[in-house]
């Protein structure tokens, strides 16, 4: 038979003598509740049988081996509510608060395990009802010996109580004069997590604390569901506040802050709940969505506490409401009772199971309580405090995301583990991803940035060179006459001739061969590959006119005008020009292949490839223009040196 839970030893011993030494571990208290008359009546068998006063065996309906789970105390259904609040040594939880810690009892189980039963009894049967004196739960029982525990103190001490539930991640006063409205939760390093503008309110009697508890049962909220007629849709919590005047008594600060002293604090947690069995829908799915999610982070903590390193570092206790206002309970300076709330029922294993399990790693957890403070230490103002606070913490955080970034593969098996494991691990690895995600998108952005103003650039380039070229063939040429390439002499009158065709008509001064655009039948000497479509390295005369050509006349299908004598003795100077001008880019140098190129890749890529196109054509035309042979070998060439850059 597997077994679980906790350490050998006296419960009862171990509950009643408080904190010992810094680590404390959460006691837990196992209560089974008996069979419901509609589970009576539905037929359906119990799985659970509890073995002694501290174990709980588990039986699966289907057969199997028997699971084992053993906590500080196991109350089966035939336990009265006296019993309980004996076994859970509530007294010893009071006595420490009146010496100055702050402790905590809380219930947690499946939805309609009785976990306000056990705190409250049942609910009224009617209007002005009460409950009858052997079924009120711990808390009444608690306030009964606590009122008589003070008055035969001999001392004066300070009560006071407030009453507030989280009802849909929203904390509402229950004790509120007018109706509760939403109360912001806050930090500060001398109070930790705590509810601004929460009412406290001072009773000295009994009766006076009954009446408080009463009123805020009544404003908590509650529905009827298929697994409970009256199932709270909020976790409640009820502090009692003793604080006892010693001379150096720091007195509170504000109306709102509590006194200095100890706490005891009663929370009634809303019931998990599969929606699916209970059938809510609606506004009680929403209600049941909150809850679970609220228990998923309070068990993600609980698990984190577990963990050494992670305990030294970080808890998300701020992931919600109630993390935050049981963050000092857990894992702080309080001291804490569970008690574990379970259905015998058979056909509620799933989550009676999970609820073991839940409680077995909760009883591992230690804290560290703390004494009444030192008097005299006035807090911090808390909007400072927190604010620094916040700051640490966000530093922190920061860093701890740097770390598991950079330590990627050997931490992310275990991250992948350990996320495995629960639900809301899998959330947090999810997060992990997205600001890796979002860091790279980042980067893919800037990189995409880089390439569109290198894109821009080149169009510059581009556009500049067209221009350039448009110009120097279109103006006129003024002033002194090129120089002529074959005499390397003034050409102002040999190139002032009508142009004539090249095959026939050399320039009758130089000998260079007149520009074939010059000829009205420059087709005859157009070479091979360019009038063929299918030939490779094919250019189409209509389509791909150097950008210098003159403009087809409007309507005509036949070669453009023939050039002036200016456009053609423009060529040569035009050559001139490029071969002397070097391209400095003016960006970066774009990475190689298109394939890589996040977005615009493409473009730029054409962009390059036109400045050669252009400066290729110009060589083809005036390579053309030199088909005949030179005049002489000194003679330069035109093209020569029109290397594309
Ligand atoms: N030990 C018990 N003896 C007799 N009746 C019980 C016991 N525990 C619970 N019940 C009854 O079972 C029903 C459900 O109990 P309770 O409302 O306390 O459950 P719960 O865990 O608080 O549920 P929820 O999370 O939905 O609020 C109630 O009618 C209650 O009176």
């Amino acid at each position: 038979m597997e077994e679980r839970g906790s350490p050998d030893g006296d419960p009862a011993r171990s509950l009643e003598q408080g904190p010992e030494g810094p680590e404390t571990p959460i006691q837990v208290v196992l209560r089974v509740r008996p069979m419901s008359t509609a589970e009576l009546r539905r037929g359906e068998q119990s799985a659970l049988h509890c073995s002694g006063t501290r174990t709980l065996q588990v039986s699966p309906p289907g057969g199997g081996p028997d699971v084992a789970f053993r906590f500080g105390a196991v109350l089966d259904g035939a336990r009265t509510q006296e019993d309980v609040f004996r076994a859970c040594g509530v007294k010893r939880l009071g006595e420490l608060a009146l010496r100055g810690f702050s402790c905590t009892v809380f219930t947690f189980g499946q939805t309609g395990s009785g976990k306000t039963y056990t705190l409250t009894g049942p609910p009224p049967q009617g209007e002005g009802v009460s409950v009858p004196p052997s079924l009120v739960g711990i808390m009444q029982r608690t306030f009964a010996w606590l009122l008589d525990r003070v008055q035969h103190l001999g001392v004066p001490v300070t009560l006071r109580a407030s009453y507030l539930e989280i009802y849909n991640e929203q904390v509402r006063d229950l004790l509120s004069r007018g109706s509760p409205r939403p109360l912001p939760v806050r930090w500060n390093k001398a109070r930790g997590f705590y509810v601004e503008q929460l009412r406290m309110v001072e009773f000295a009697s009994l009766e006076a604390l009954m009446e408080l508890l009463q009123m805020g049962l009544s404003r908590r909220r509650s529905s009827s569901h298929t697994l409970n007629q009256a199932s709270s849709r909020s976790h409640a919590l009820f502090t009692l506040y003793v604080s006892r005047p010693t001379p150096q008594q720091v007195p509170p600060v504000d109306a709102g802050e509590s006194p200095v002293g100890g706490k005891l604090c009663f929370v009634d947690l809303a019931g998990s709940e599969k929606v699916a069995t209970t059938g809510s829908r609606g506004q009680l799915m929403l209600e049941a969505n909150s809850i679970n999610r609220s228990l998923l982070a309070l068990g993600h903590c609980i698990s984190l506490l577990l963990d050494p390193q992670r305990r030294q570092s970080h808890i998300p206790f701020r992931d919600s409401k109630l993390t935050k206002l049981l963050a000092d309970s857990l894992g702080g300076r309080g001291v804490t009772l569970m008690v574990a709330c379970v259905s015998p029922s058979a056909q509620c294993l799933p989550e009676t199971l999970s609820t073991l399990r839940y409680a077995s790693r909760a009883q591992r957890v230690t804290t560290r309580p703390q004494g009444p403070k030192s008097p005299g230490v006035k807090p911090p103002q808390p909007a400072e405090a927190e604010l620094l606070q916040l700051k640490e913490e966000n530093r922190h955080l920061r860093s701890q995301l740097d770390q598991i970034q950079t330590k990627a593969p050997g931490i992310h098996g275990a991250r992948v583990a350990w996320a495995q494991q629960n639900l809301y691990g899998m959330l947090q690895e999810f997060m992990l991803e997205n600001e890796r995600l979002r860091k790279e998108m980042r980067q893919l952005q800037s990189s995409r940035d880089l390439a569109r103003a290198e894109q821009h650039v080149l169009a510059q380039q581009v556009h500049e060179l067209e221009r350039h070229l448009l110009s120097a063939c279109s103006r006129p040429q003024q002033g002194s006459a090129p120089m002529c390439p074959g005499l390397m002499g003034p050409a102002a009158s040999c190139h002032a001739l009508p142009p004539l065709c090249s095959c026939c008509h050399p320039c009758p001064l130089c000998r260079v061969s007149l520009a074939h655009w010059a000829c009205p039948r420059r087709e005859c000497h157009v070479p091979q590959q360019v009038l063929e479509p299918d030939a490779p390295g094919h250019i189409s005369l209509s389509s791909r006119l150097p950008p210098w050509a003159p403009p087809p006349s409007p309507g005509s299908s036949k070669p453009p005008r023939e050039r002036s004598h200016s456009d053609w003795t423009q060529t040569p100077v035009l050559a001139e020009m490029l071969i002397g001008e070097e391209m400095v880019p003016s960006a970066p140098p774009l990475p190689t292949g298109s394939l890589n190129m996040p977005m615009g890749g493409s473009g730029i890529l054409n962009l390059t490839e036109r400045p050669e196109a252009l400066t290729c054509q110009i060589n083809s035309s005036l390579n053309l223009s030199h088909s005949q042979p030179q005049p002489s070998e000194s003679v330069k060439s035109p093209g020569q040196g029109l290397a594309p850059h």
